[in-house]
């Protein structure tokens, strides 16, 4: 629902908002540089003071006004000349014809109308409404991306546009929320839905007396310049006429001869309202106010444009299921947690065989679990694992939600995921787990399929169909991903002295055969995995990435396994070999943005992202690489690019162990817990932790960390779910 407001309704007005924003951005300058250009009103000067002065030099005077930019203005007429002019608010003395500049028109006219009146403007408004829902929506929906109100401040980890959008969008949220606020109620008493907010001034009866020279005027005299809004004269062809005094207080009325205040009606609550909201928007009297909220307005276009983009996104990433029943009225509800589709794919398929068996079937993915979803006869949870054992993309944020729901549905959780993880779908038993605690009687025991067995699946949906009383065949084949082919351009071999050959292989996409151009490498970055379709395989391996699209270069580092397919079609290949391969984001193992210290630690081919995560420091943030192999003469993988980068101070410092270098023989482990005060400084400093290799390594170094960080009032679990211990780990 919140996404569902967030999504397309912010792709329909961004084209609009982002005009709004950027003509607002433009506008919010203004009032710094009046502020710059108009001459102080010096203290004590009072209105009397000035009218005096301007009233020597133009005998036809008929009012002084303090404009919105600051400046003053008198509008005169003697016969000969008359006009609008600025005048020194000390001097009294000319300043130039009064205008406002074509452009400031043009630009303020297209920010509260769009250049098309009554029409615009009603647009615009609506506009505003969209923002203020847009701001709301958004920011709701990133505290519940990041772990709930409290957690709103955290790290945003995710892809550049993820990261773009929401760190952006918590910057700005409060300017926007305030312009959108303040632009709505301006919007509204434009169309009259305010009640007026001026007080009627009473009848007075001036005295009738010869007219005082202006400088003379009690209330005038007693009058601060700096307060004044307006001060009108009386029509000297009138003796009843009187002077009128406007300031943010009220209105008075002056007697010409006496000089005498003979009313004042105070400024009404909602005027006054309406002064503080204006000052607000526009920034007005209020020039740095208005430069932060430009600054707001100027992260408009950026959030349009990646928001689309994670639009677009997501709606790609989305199968299409023909028939799906509405939820409402929905007999059988499936959810679906995925990240590579595949889960969606199965999915599908149970959709489309529960459908012809008569059932009104709903779909969803599991992070839009709703109360309607749970109101359903029954429940079926099809759901992959990912990273440490974790939720999927899509299913992140379910099992928080599920907790705020009410209904206990009768639901069976069918986990996808891969034996060879030591996790083997944790996360569809989590699942499982909590719906036993919430008390939903359980259709089928949570069933696990390995490396998207059509088997098991068959399996599962026959025992599923027993549970119904109907048949259930469900025949599904997961679709190969689609792969591109990429052509192996150079590889160095390591380790086979010590039994532990570990190939770093570079791969370029193929030339294009008409140019004679090398291809087009896709979009990845160093952390990001490689998918690679062994040939006459469906299931593809996937390795971690150790360069950039922008090194030109797809690199990864592959240790050769005994009986491994893929590892040992991978080192058999020779320069110019192809292979089938897909990219596929890992935002979750990315150094977190800014300038913060890197701890890196890896052992064996588990170097290659983080000699990547090196090689993209140009900006020379610490960074400090703790990395194990076997022996410094045949395993010291990137030794000589490492040598550099620590020149360049891409790297700012390197331990290396070597378990079978004899007398000196250690493990990375080893160098950490040597090593521990001066971490402990580093994570006291902010420091982000990326881990990379085997199993065993990585439980290593978690033991030895953990007293690494525990004077300092931290665990391990608490810097991993904040995403300041991050693991990549096969
Ligand atoms: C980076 C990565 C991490 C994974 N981690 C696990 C894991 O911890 N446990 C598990 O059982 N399967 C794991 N898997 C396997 C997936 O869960 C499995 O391939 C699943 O079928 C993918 O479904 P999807 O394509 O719908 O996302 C992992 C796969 C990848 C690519």
């Amino acid at each position: 629902m919140l996404r569902a407001l967030h999504g397309l309704p912010g792709i329909v007005l961004a084209l609009g908002l982002t005009l709004v924003a950027v003509t607002g951005t433009a506008l919010s300058v203004q009032p710094a540089l009046d502020r710059a250009a108009a001459p102080m009103v010096p203290a004590g000067t009072s209105v009397a003071d000035l009218a005096a002065q301007v009233a020597a030099r133009h005998p036809g005077i008929s009012a002084i006004r303090q404009r919105a930019d600051g400046s003053l203005t008198v509008t005169f007429d003697d016969g000969a000349a008359r006009g609008v002019e600025r005048v020194d608010p000390a001097t009294g003395a000319e300043r130039g014809p009064y205008q406002v500049s074509q452009t400031t028109r043009f630009i303020t006219n297209l920010h509260r109308a769009f250049l098309v009146g009554d029409a615009g403007r009603a647009l615009v408004g609506i506009g505003a409404l969209a923002m203020l829902a847009l701001s709301v929506s958004g920011i709701a929906l990133l505290a519940r991306r990041l772990g709930g109100a409290r957690a709103l401040l955290r790290p945003i980890r995710g892809t550049p546009a993820q990261r773009w959008h929401g760190e952006l969008g918590r910057l700005a949220v409060a300017g926007l929320l305030l312009s959108s606020l303040t632009g709505l109620w301006m919007s509204a008493g434009t169309f009259g839905l305010i009640p007026e907010a001026q007080e009627i001034a009473p009848a007075v009866t001036a005295s009738g007396g010869a007219p005082a020279p202006v400088g003379t005027l009690a209330a005038l005299q007693s009058a601060a310049l700096a307060d004044l809004r307006e001060l009108t004269f009386p029509d000297p062809s009138d003796p009843t006429d009187v002077f009128t005094l406007r300031t943010a207080a009220g209105e008075m009325q002056i007697d010409a001869a006496t000089g005498a205040a003979l009313a004042f009606t105070p400024a009404t609550t909602l005027a006054r309202i309406n002064d503080v909201i204006r000052t607000l928007h526009t920034g007005r009297g209020a020039w740095g106010l208005g430069l932060l909220l430009g600054l707001a307005s100027a992260a408009v276009p950026v959030l349009g444009a990646t928001g689309i983009v994670l639009w677009a996104r997501r709606r790609a990433a989305r199968p299409r299921i023909a028939a799906n029943a509405p939820v409402r009225g929905a007999d059988t509800v499936i959810l679906v947690g995925s990240e590579g589709h595949s889960t969606w794919g199965f999915a599908g398929t149970l959709h489309a065989a529960l459908t012809a068996a008569g059932h009104r079937v709903h779909i969803a993915a599991m992070n839009d679990v709703g109360a309607a979803h749970l109101a359903a006869d029954r429940l079926l949870i099809l759901t992959a694992t990912y990273g440490e054992g974790d939720a999927p993309a899509s299913a992140k944020g379910f099992l928080s939600h599920l907790a705020r729901l009410p209904g206990r549905p009768p639901a069976a959780v069918l986990g996808f995921g891969d034996r060879n993880f030591p996790h083997f779908c944790r996360f569809a038993q989590q699942v499982a787990d909590a719906l036993d605690a919430r008390g939903c009687p359980p259709l089928l025991p949570l069933k696990r399929v390995d490396r998207r067995s059509s088997q098991e699946f068959a399996q599962w949906g026959r025992d599923l169909g027993d549970a119904l009383g109907h048949d259930l065949k469900l025949s599904h084949m997961a679709e190969p991903p689609k792969t591109m082919p990429l052509v192996l351009a150079g590889r160095e071999l390591y380790g086979e002295a010590v039994g532990a050959p570990v190939a770093i292989l570079r791969f370029q996409a193929p030339l294009d055969p008409r140019t004679g151009a090398p291809g087009r490498l896709p979009a990845f970055a160093a952390g990001d995995l490689v998918g690679i379709l062994p040939p006459g395989e469906v299931m593809p391996r996937f390795y971690s990435l150790a360069s950039s699209t922008r090194d030109g270069v797809l690199e990864i580092c592959v240790r050769l396994r005994e009986g491994g397919r893929c590892s040992t079609f991978l080192h058999m290949l020779a320069p110019g070999g192809a292979i089938n391969a897909f990219i596929r984001e890992n935002p979750a193992f990315h150094p977190a943005a800014g300038r913060g210290p890197l701890i890196l630690i890896g052992a064996g081919a588990g170097i290659g992202p983080l000699a990547g995560f090196v090689r993209a420091n140009a900006a020379g943030r610490p960074v400090h690489l703790y990395w194990g192999g076997r022996s410094a003469a045949s395993d010291f993988l990137y030794e000589h690019e490492l040598a550099q980068h620590l020149a360049e101070r891409r790297l700012t410092s390197l331990k290396t162990a070597f378990s079978r270098d004899g007398e000196a023989s250690a493990y990375v482990q080893d160098r950490i817990a040597a090593d521990a005060p001066r971490l402990r400084e580093l994570v006291r400093q902010g420091a982000q932790i990326l881990v990379c290799g085997g199993r065993d390594m990585a439980d290593a170094v978690t033991r030895a960390f953990e007293p690494v960080v525990r004077p300092l009032g931290l665990d391990l679990p608490s810097l991993k779910s904040c995403g300041r211990y991050v693991e990549d780990v096969y």
